[in-house]
C-alpha cells in the first residue's frame, strides 16, 4: 500500500489591522491589541479597565484618521493585502507539499482560522512564522502564545515548530539591502538611519537572560546570551545590513520610534527616532535614507510615521531630502528567503 501523503503546514502571521479605517473598527482592533498581557505587561485588573474604559476610547479616533491616510480604495490595509500576496507566491513556490495559510494575531484573518485552514488539510507538523525580524514578547512571543492557545485545545495536537527570530537571516538581509541599494543609486544620501519599531526598556530586561541584558554595551554584539534580546538584535539586522550597504559606523544611527506615551512616562529603548532625526540638518545630513527593518511590510509605522510624519518632522528642522526605503511587501527577493527559512525549519 502507498504510504499517505505528508504535508507539512506553513503559517504565517502579522500582527494585525482593523477592518476598516472607521472608528468603531478601529476602537475594536485596539481594544483586543492593547488588552493583550504581552503587550501591556500590567495585572489584567488594571490593565483592561484603564485601556477599554480610558486609552482606547481616547485614541481610537486620532488612530482612525491615520488609518485613513493609510487605507488603499480597493485593497484596504497594507499589512493584509501585502500579506496575502506573499502567503500565495510562497505557496506557489513551496508546491502541494506545503500548505500555506496567514493570520493576524488582532483581528482578521484570525490566527484561529488559519489552523483551522492547515487542520483541515490534514496537515503533519506545523511550522509557524511569525513576520517579524526581531524577536519580542510583545510581538513574535503574543503570537507563539496565541498558537499554542489555540492548538492545545485540539485533540490531536501535531508537531509545532516556530521561526522566532530571523534578525541575521542572509535572505533577510540581502532583500531588504537590495531595496535600500536602489534608493541609494537614485539620489545622494549624507545619512542613513534604521528605525525600529520601540518597546518598553523594562520588557528588555524582563527578557534578560541570567541578567546578562542590561541596556548598556551588553547589546554590542550578537551572541548566544542575548540571541532574543529585542535591542541586540536590532543592533545586529543594523550592522550586517551597514556592512551590506557599505556603510561606516558613523555613515549610520539607529533609533526606536513609535513609542505609546503614557502618564507613566516609564523608558522606552533609546534614542526615540523622532528627536534623533530633528539633529540630522545640524549635524550635516541634510539629506537621509530611512530603513524600518523592523517591518517586512509597509503599514501605519512605515508609511505614515516613517514616511510622512518623519519626513515632515525633518524638513522643518532644515532637512533636504527624506526618503523611505518600502519594506520587502512580497517583492521575489523577499518570498524566496521566505521559502529558504521555511526549507531549512
Ligand atoms: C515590529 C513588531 C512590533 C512590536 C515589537 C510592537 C510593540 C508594540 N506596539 C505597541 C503599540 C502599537 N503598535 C501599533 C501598530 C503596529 N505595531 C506593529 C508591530 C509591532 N508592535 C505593527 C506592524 C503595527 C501597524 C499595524 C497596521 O495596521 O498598520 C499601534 C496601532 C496604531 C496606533 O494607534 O498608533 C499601537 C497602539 C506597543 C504598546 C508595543 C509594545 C509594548
Ligand atoms: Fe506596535
Ligand atoms: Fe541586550
Amino acid at each position: 500500500m502507498p504510504s499517505p501523503t505528508r504535508r507539512i503546514g506553513v503559517l504565517l502571521v502579522n500582527l494585525g489591522t482593523p477592518d476598516s479605517p472607521q472608528t468603531s473598527d478601529v476602537r475594536r482592533y485596539l481594544n483586543e491589541f492593547l488588552t493583550d498581557g504581552r503587550v501591556i505587561d500590567m495585572p489584567a485588573a488594571v490593565r483592561y479597565p484603564l485601556f477599554q474604559g480610558i486609552v482606547v476610547p481616547l485614541r481610537a479616533p486620532k488612530s482612525a484618521k491615520i488609518y485613513q491616510l493609510l487605507w488603499d480604495a480597493e485593497r484596504g490595509s497594507p499589512l493584509l493585502y501585502h500579506g496575502l500576496d506573499l502567503q500565495k507566491q510562497v505557496q506557489e513556490k513551496l508546491g502541494t507539499e506545503y500548505v500555506v495559510a496567514f493570520g493576524m494575531r488582532y483581528q482578521n484573518p484570525s490566527i484561529e482560522k488559519a489552523l483551522n485552514e492547515l487542520r483541515d488539510a490534514a496537515v503533519d507538523r506545523i511550522i509557524v512564522l511569525p513576520l517579524f525580524p526581531q524577536y519580542a514578547a510583545a510581538s513574535t512571543g503574543s503570537v507563539q502564545e496565541k498558537v499554542m492557545d489555540i492548538v492545545k485545545t485540539w485533540w490531536i495536537v501535531p508537531s509545532i515548530s516556530f521561526i522566532s527570530t530571523f534578525t541575521d537571516d542572509a535572505g533577510f538581509i540581502g532583500a531588504f539591502a537590495a531595496r535600500g541599494k536602489a534608493e541609494l543609486a537614485r539620489h545622494k544620501y549624507d545619512h542613513v538611519l534604521f528605525s525600529y519599531h520601540g518597546i518598553p526598556e523594562r520588557h528588555v530586561l524582563k527578557g534578560s537572560q541570567k541578567g546578562y541584558c542590561k541596556l548598556g554595551s551588553c547589546c554590542n554584539s550578537y551572541n548566544k546570551n542575548n540571541r532574543y534580546c529585542y535591542r541586540a538584535q536590532c543592533f545586529e539586522t543594523s550592522r550586517l545590513l551597514a556592512k551590506e550597504l557599505g556603510l561606516n559606523a558613523d555613515q549610520y544611527t539607529v533609533a526606536f520610534q513609535s513609542r505609546l506615551q503614557s502618564r507613566l512616562r516609564d523608558p522606552w529603548l533609546q534614542p526615540y527616532a523622532d528627536e534623533a532625526l530633528k539633529e540630522f540638518p545640524a549635524k550635516g545630513y541634510k539629506n537621509v535614507l530611512a530603513f524600518s527593518p523592523a517591518f517586512v511590510a509597509d503599514c501605519l509605522e512605515t508609511t505614515v510615521e516613517v514616511g510622512m510624519e518623519f519626513k515632515e518632522m525633518f524638513e522643518q528642522a532644515g532637512g533636504a531630502h527624506w526618503q523611505l526605503v518600502p519594506s520587502l511587501n512580497s517583492e521575489p527577493e523577499w518570498v524566496e528567503a521566505v521559502v529558504e527559512m521555511i526549507r531549512k525549519n
